[in-house]
């Protein structure tokens, strides 16, 4: 499934329309969807229903159609000046005999559903004076709002804070970029000829159905040593200083994530945990022989982290860099040595590799993801809400995950179920998006069970259980309709 730019999703539409698809199916299968949802979602509750002039507000229109038709109440509230296909909506919606009422008046009470059918993908700039102010007035009413393809303002502020929004035809960058605003999301097919919605070019928005084959198979025949063995390196001890628990995480993050054997390489004196694991203390970074596929190194290596990477180099295996393995000196030479390495920075660290303020990586994380993937010639996980995987001009954004999973040690459980993934056979691209969508997933059962307060070590316990989600097939956060 690609992710759409709202100008991508108006090009389709337009192609749609240059092939001679009547562009007025396409609208009254979105307004039947829409009316799908909100029966759905609301039953018979009375709609009010505010719709723009353009396309979007067209939309609103089929739908209120299809809401007075099925015996839903409804007011609809509408600008003025609507052409082309909102044009006939406008007219189809009339002749049932349902008055339009001018959208300067909109007004509601307890107990109604709002439809914000103001603005999709047609939006040039930040909505002011009169929409700014109903907008307003809208996320002010505290009723539940169901926004059309996208909350009316997206990109910018302000925006319509939905309860629920049906996209359509394809999920669009704020869709996933502004996930708070969009509620619960959904997913109408509205006839768009599928041809059109193929486009390689496009990021990838990973879901269960392109990730599902990439899961490695486990043959009967199958021993600790054949499904990929993991080393760990990470962890400092200095200045009276011991970071002990991200290498044992990420052990854990490992063997969740279905390693065969992990070996642990530590400062002396850490923890001996996972009992499962294999342990090698040393007095400083250094890289013991070990018989393994992968390597993740980095996690709690304080002003050890830059060592640990240097000496994880010489093993030339395929290496997870996570946190303070993370400088450019050391990705320049895995990227020189060709190394097949997976850098896992978020916000923060990917800002201190371009040299950009961490807010800018924030604000467009799939741009970010694709400079550092493009300057370090490596494979770049941006951790953040989404979570973007880039590599050479591929780029994978992740659906999964939420803020619960904001809590210390969650990224080193992620570092050593990537390594588990490469250590099993998977290029970096597919092992890194289908680690960081099964860590996702794993956060959000957990999510739904216990809400905030999540240990990651809980989420690396979660993992197997979001595996037998992905191999039925399940976890998109997404509903299709
Ligand atoms: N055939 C199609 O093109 C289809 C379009 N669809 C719907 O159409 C939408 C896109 O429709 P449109 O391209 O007509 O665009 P919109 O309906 O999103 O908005 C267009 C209107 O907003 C005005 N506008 C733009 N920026 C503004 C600003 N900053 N402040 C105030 N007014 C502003 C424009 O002048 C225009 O009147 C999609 O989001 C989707 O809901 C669907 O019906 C499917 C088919
Ligand atoms: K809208």
């Amino acid at each position: 499934m690609r992710l759409f730019t709202p100008e991508a999703m108006r090009e389709a539409d337009g192609k749609a329309a240059a092939m001679g698809y009547p562009t007025l199916l396409l609208m009254e299968w979105a307004g039947m969807k829409a009316a799908r949802v909100y029966r759905r979602l609301f039953g018979k509750a009375p709609a009010v229903v505010l719709a723009g002039k353009g396309n979007n507000g067209g939309d609103g229109l089929a739908l209120a159609r299809h809401l007075l038709l099925g015996g839903v109440p409804l007011r609809v509230y509408a600008a003025s000046g609507q052409g082309g296909d909102a044009l006939q909506m406008r007219q189809a919606l009339e002749a049932l005999g349902l008055p339009l009422l001018p959208l300067e008046e909109a007004s509601w009470r307890e107990g109604e559903v709002l439809v914000d059918a103001l603005f999709g993908t047609g939006l040039k700039g930040p909505l002011e004076g009169f929409y700014a102010g109903l907008v307003d007035r809208v996320n002010a009413s505290s009723l539940p709002i169901l926004a059309l393809d996208l909350p009316s303002g997206l990109p910018f502020s302000p925006h319509v804070q939905a309860t629920a929004t049906l996209a359509f035809a394809a999920l669009k960058t704020p869709h996933l970029l502004y996930r708070e605003a969009c509620g619960k999301l959904f997913l109408a097919e509205i006839g768009l000829p599928q041809a059109l919605l193929e486009r390689e070019d496009l990021p990838e928005v990973a879901t269960p159905q392109a990730l599902r084959p990439l899961l490695p198979k486990r043959p009967l025949t199958a021993h600790k040593g054949s499904v990929g063995r993991v080393g760990v390196l990470g962890g400092y001890r200095g200045d009276g200083l011991r970071y002990a628990g991200a290498p044992l995480l990420a052990a854990l993050g490992a063997y969740r994530m279905g390693a065969g054997l992990v070996h642990l390489v530590l400062p002396e004196g850490t923890p001996l945990e996972p009992l499962e694991a294999v342990f090698h203390p040393v007095p400083a970074p250094a890289l013991p022989p070990v018989k393994v596929e992968a390597l993740a190194v980095g996690m709690g290596g304080g002003p050890w982290g830059k060592a640990w990477a240097l000496e994880a180099l010489k093993a030339g295996l395929p290496t997870v860099l996570d946190a303070d393995a993370l400088h450019l000196e050391v990705v320049a030479l895995y990227r020189q040595a060709g190394v097949k390495a997976v850098l896992t920075p978020h916000a923060g660290e990917a800002g201190r590799l371009l040299g950009a303020p961490p807010e800018a990586v924030a604000q467009d994380p799939l741009a970010a993801a694709r400079a550092l993937a493009e300057t370090t010639g490596l494979t770049v996980v941006l951790k953040g809400n989404p979570t973007v995987v880039a590599e050479g001009g591929r780029l994978s954004v992740n659906p999964t995950g939420n803020p619960v999973l904001a809590t210390g040690g969650t990224g080193d459980v992620l570092a050593g179920a990537i390594a588990a993934l490469l250590a099993a056979g998977l290029p970096p691209f597919d092992a890194a998006r289908l680690a960081v969508y099964l860590h996702g997933l794993a956060g959000d059962l957990l999510a739904e069970e216990r809400g905030v307060g999540l240990l990651a070590r809980e989420v690396a316990e979660a993992l197997p259980r979001a595996r037998r989600a992905l191999e039925k097939g399940l976890g998109l956060p997404f509903a299709l309709v």
